[in-house]
Parts: structure tokens; C-alpha cells; sequence
């Protein structure tokens, strides 16, 4: 479903279960801040909103969207989270760079859900302008951060 037929602001608390006592790690690249900010606030919010505790939610932040994967590492090895959302804005520019921050960050990421018994969410937008950003991080599409915090809780109790 195309992100443009589906609300990422809209979930359903009830669909998540008992998240009391769970740790998160927020992992925020810099690149493109006016972006990667709001994806922030509506992680943060979210969490909040489905009773994580302030004192339980870790935030890192690293250059650009490639070191997401570096800095969840680092989190997943030192910090005794639950959960990871890499959070990140990747904005198409004149060369080929964009498919490869995209590929690498997309793989790495990918990768240490494997490495790890610990869920790194992908919260990285990846698009051609910086209108559909806008549109996706608390604009008319609602916000990639939320959608991910969520997506994070529910990980974080799978079979448990
Ligand atoms: N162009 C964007 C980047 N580029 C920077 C890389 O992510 C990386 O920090 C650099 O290559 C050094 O390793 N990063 C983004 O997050 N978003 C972009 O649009
Ligand atoms: C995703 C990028 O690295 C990109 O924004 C860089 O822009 P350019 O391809 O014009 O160097």
C-alpha cells in the first residue's frame, strides 16, 4: 500500500500490548535535520503516548543516514534496549550518491536484525524531493517517526 493510501500518524494503542519497562533507542542522523527533527517529535511523542517513560527512551545522533547503522550497532552492544529506530532523511541530489546512502543504509540496517536479537526499525526517508520529506514527517502524509515508534513497541513484545 502506497504510503499516499495509508496515514502514517494513525495506529491503534490497543493493537500493541503491555510495553511498561521497555527500553528505546532513538538513533537520529543530522543530514537534512529539518526533516529528521520532526521524525524525531513524532517517535518521541508516540512512545510517550503509549506509556514509555521518558527516562527509558536513549537518543544518539550521528552524521548522515549511512552511520545509522554504525550508531544502532553501538547502541545494540552497550545499551540495553529493546527496541532501535534509526532515524533518518535521504533526499535525491544531482549524482547517483542518493542510491547508494539508500542501498547501504537500507542493507546495514537489515543486517543487524539479523546480527541482533534486538529489532532495528527503519525509519528512513528515501525520496526525490524535499516536498514528499515534508509530506512524510508530520505533513499530509502523516509521520514516518510515529508509524516507526510503533512499529518498535510491537517488535519489542513479539513472542513475548
Ligand atoms: N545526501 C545525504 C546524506 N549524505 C551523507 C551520508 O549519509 C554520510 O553521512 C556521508 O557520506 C559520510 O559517510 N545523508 C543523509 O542522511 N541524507 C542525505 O540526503
Ligand atoms: C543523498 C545524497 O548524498 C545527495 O543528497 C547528495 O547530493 P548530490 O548527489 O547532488 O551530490
Amino acid at each position: 500500500m502506497a504510503t499516499e493510501n495509508k496515514n502514517l500518524s494513525v495506529y491503534d494503542k490497543a493493537s500493541i500490548g503491555n510495553v511498561k519497562g521497555l527500553k528505546i533507542g532513538l538513533v537520529v542522523s543530522e543530514w537534512n535535520n529539518n526533516i529528521t527533527e520532526p521524525l524525531f517529535q513524532g517517535a518521541f511523542d508516540a512512545l510517550i503516548d503509549c506509556g514509555i517513560a521518558t527516562s527509558d527512551i536513549i537518543r544518539w545522533n550521528v552524521p548522515g543516514s549511512f552511520e545509522l547503522t554504525f550508531g544502532a550497532k553501538k547502541m545494540l552492544e552497550t545499551q540495553a534496549v529493546d527496541a532501535v529506530v534509526a532515524i533518518g532523511s535521504v533526499i535525491r541530489g544531482e549524482t547517483s550518491h542518493f542510491d547508494y546512502v539508500c542501498s547501504a543504509t537500507a542493507q546495514g540496517i537489515k543486517d543487524l536484525n539479523v546480527q541482533f536479537n534486538v529489532p532495528v526499525i527503519f525509519c528512513v526517508l528515501t525520496d526525490d524531493n524535499l516536498q514528499q520529506s515534508i509530506d512524510r514527517s508530520g505533513g499530509k502524509h502523516g509521520n514516518k517517526g510515529t508509524e516507526a515508534a510503533v512499529a518498535a513497541l510491537k517488535m519489542a513484545l513479539l513472542g513475548k
